[in-house]
């Protein structure tokens, strides 16, 4: 490892800024991460919505994965929106080639906008691609019915799920509780061993545009800096919580987190 921990993310632009590459650099910079970025797609997003996709094509991606890795190195890895097949397929080889450690899967289906982010051809080939070379799976509840086909009603089956993500070739599973009701924000983590839960209590609020992203950029940032797992998920739990609580008001519809909110609660700033 650099004297200074490098993180990368393979993802979509939102030119909103509380998703997709802006949220994770956000995020790896609030945590002294140096970060870098292969971007996928290029999305016109704001709060209210997405108004365009434009995919790049895969050679543009593969082409930006080796400018970084053969020069300055990365310690740990993000995928968030992927578009399409083509383009997962060179990412899977590209983190192979160059012998990518810590590799963080955030599944990225559909925007909180409704917007699908990856064709629905390719949802399930995530299994096949990417998933047996993760050291952790983020999904949430909808992603997680996805790559299982099950029903998730109850923690039994959100633990069943968890053992399928995980037979199926990855180290472990986050997933995520954004979507359920109740009064806790309530994340099941599975180590192929053991599970945890993962608690926070529930905010009301509108304003939890790319809570996944950032959740997902704070684990990359602390496994690049050689953060156990078990301890770098629950770093970012407490950071996304922060990045939640102090939302910033931002936009007509549902806004971006507060990403330099940690340094509030620490009495940084
Ligand atoms: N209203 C909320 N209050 C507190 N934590 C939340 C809230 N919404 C989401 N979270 C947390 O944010 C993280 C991202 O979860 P989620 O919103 O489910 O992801 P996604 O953006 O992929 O749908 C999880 O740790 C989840 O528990
Ligand atoms: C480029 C891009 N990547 C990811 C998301 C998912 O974030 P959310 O589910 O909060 O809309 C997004 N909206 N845009």
């Amino acid at each position: 490892m650099s004297s200074v921990a490098r993180a990368l993310t393979i993802a979509g632009s939102d030119s909103g800024g509380g998703a997709g590459i802006q949220a994770d650099l956000k995020t790896f910079q609030e945590l002294r991460v140096f970060g870098m970025s292969a971007l996928t797609a290029v999305t016109a997003q704001n709060t209210l919505g997405v108004t365009g996709i434009y995919e790049l094509e895969s050679e543009a991606v593969a082409t930006q994965i080796d400018a970084v890795a053969t020069d300055i190195g990365v310690d740990a890895v993000k995928t968030g929106m992927i578009a399409n097949i083509q383009i997962m397929k060179t990412i899977a080889a590209k983190i192979e080639e160059h012998s990518i450690p810590n590799l963080v899967i955030d599944p990225v289906m559909i925007a909180k906008s409704g917007d699908s982010l990856l064709n629905s051809d390719a949802r399930l080939a995530l299994k096949k691609y990417l998933i047996p070379l993760a050291t952790v799976v983020t999904p949430n509840l909808p992603e997680a019915e996805v790559l299982t086909g099950l029903t998730l009603d109850s923690l039994d089956s959100r633990k069943q799920a968890a053992r399928l993500i995980v037979s199926m070739g990855a180290r472990s599973v986050v997933i995520k509780g954004g979507h359920l009701a109740g009064e806790a924000a309530e994340d099941l983590f599975y180590d192929g061993n053991e599970f945890s839960i993962l608690s926070a209590p529930r905010i009301e609020t509108p304003h939890t545009h790319g809570t996944g992203c950032t959740f997902s950029a704070a684990i990359t940032a602390h496994l690049a800096k050689g953060t156990s797992l078990p301890a770098a998920v629950q770093q970012a739990k407490t950071f996304i919580t922060a990045a939640i609580s102090h939302p910033l008001h931002l936009g007509k519809g549902h806004g971006p987190t507060n990403h330099w909110a940690h340094r509030l609660q620490e009495g940084k700033s």
